[in-house]
């Protein structure tokens, strides 16, 4: 089988670590990012880096590099790595560029970007991925893979096999609304950790965090419920469950989950990387979904409403909150 040719629209953390691994293993990957990103890139070349394997470095040389939607003319898939806010200019961007039998893969969170993509993207197969793990910009041309994971896609065996072939671990899924909606429920945590300012292994080692995340999982399992919407089991707890082992003290929690601690010392999430960069963060996708599907099913969900404001205020100038006042903070809320 040919391999397949590949853009990255938005190459940033996540587009750069999916793109670098293809291009390493050789497929053709066109890198399409804002231009003083690709500046970086044609510099200094891009060195993908995990805690468990060797770095993996690639020359500029290696890189091809672009700024606008009109370089995935061309592209057998074309994988959007845009923040959720980004996703709707990006598709208008690239619908008049895209070749017939293109095939369009979200790897973002929230719910809605593939929906999205599909809308402006009428006569083109457009697919919800799910990227398990952390990845950050250590600093420019460097991008960490803070923790192990398995990528997850709707099923496509070209878009596998290429995954496959750059030592990407990936599983075709047909159940990626449920993927997302589990997903959803892990990424509450982005908040409570660009709150922090703690890398999350440290975070999420500290009770009173937990017990943050802990109430805004009730709620959105409160109301994913009311929707009668599913949440897929991802890890070793089922995601009804998971709530009370987070409120588990922290010697017994790090006994019961030790595996959700496995995580890179540095790894941050990504919501953390918006407020050091003071860009707009992604909290209407997440927390702010949840509130709107509690309000949708007359619930209301406090603690996720209050985050909103709070990281919405950290937006326009970061303050760091400890475990104990952000609890008092949300349960206050209530
Ligand atoms: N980082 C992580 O650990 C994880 C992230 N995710 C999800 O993956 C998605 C991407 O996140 P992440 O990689 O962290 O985000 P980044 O901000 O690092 O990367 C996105 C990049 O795309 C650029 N961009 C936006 N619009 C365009 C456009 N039209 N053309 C070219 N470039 C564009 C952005 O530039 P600018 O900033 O200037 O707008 C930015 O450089 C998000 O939905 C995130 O939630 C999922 C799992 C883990
Ligand atoms: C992997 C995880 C949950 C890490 O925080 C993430 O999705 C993010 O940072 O956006």
């Amino acid at each position: 089988m040919p391999k397949p040719r590949l853009a990255v629209l938005g190459a940033g953390s996540v587009g750069c670590h999916l793109g670098g691994h293809l291009a390493a293993a050789g497929h053709d990957v066109t890198f399409i990012g804002r231009p003083a990103a690709m500046d970086v890139l044609r510099e200094r070349g891009l060195t993908l880096n995990t805690s468990s394997r060797p770095p993996v470095r690639l020359a500029p040389d290696r890189l091809t590099t672009a700024t606008g939607p009109d370089a995935a003319a061309g592209a057998d898939y074309v994988l959007v790595t845009v923040k959720t806010a980004d996703t709707g200019a990006a598709a208008e961007g690239l619908a008049p560029h895209l070749s017939p039998g293109a095939v369009v893969v979200s790897f973002q969170n929230g719910l809605h970007n593939a929906a999205t993509l599909r809308a402006a993207l009428p006569g083109h197969t457009v697919l919800a991925g799910m990227v398990p793990y952390n990845v950050v910009q250590e600093e420019p041309g460097t991008v960490h893979q803070g923790m192990a994971g398995r990528l997850m896609t709707e099923p496509d065996d070209t878009l596998v096999a290429a995954f496959r072939a750059a030592d990407l671990a990936v599983e075709a899924r047909t159940d990626m609304s449920e993927v997302q909606h589990a997903k959803l429920l892990f990424n509450l945590n982005n908040a409570i950790n660009a709150l922090s300012g703690l890398p999350l292994r440290d975070q999420l080692g500290q009770r009173a965090y937990r017990r943050c995340l802990a109430l805004c999982q009730r709620e959105a399992l409160a109301a994913y419920r009311a929707a009668a919407l599913t949440p897929a089991r991802l890890g070793p707890t089922s995601p009804g469950l998971t709530p009370y082992v987070l409120a588990l003290p922290d010697a017994l929690f790090r006994r019961v989950a030790a595996a959700s601690l496995r995580i890179d010392a540095h790894a941050r999430s990504s919501m953390w990387e918006d407020l050091q960069r003071g860009r707009p963060t992604e909290i209407d996708s997440l927390q702010g979904e949840i509130v709107a599907l509690a309000t949708a099913h007359g619930l209301t969900a406090p603690a996720n409403a209050r985050l909103v404001a709070l990281v919405h205020e950290a937006e326009s100038g970061p303050r760091t909150w400890t475990g104990p006042q952000l609890y008092a903070e949300l349960c206050a809320a209530r």
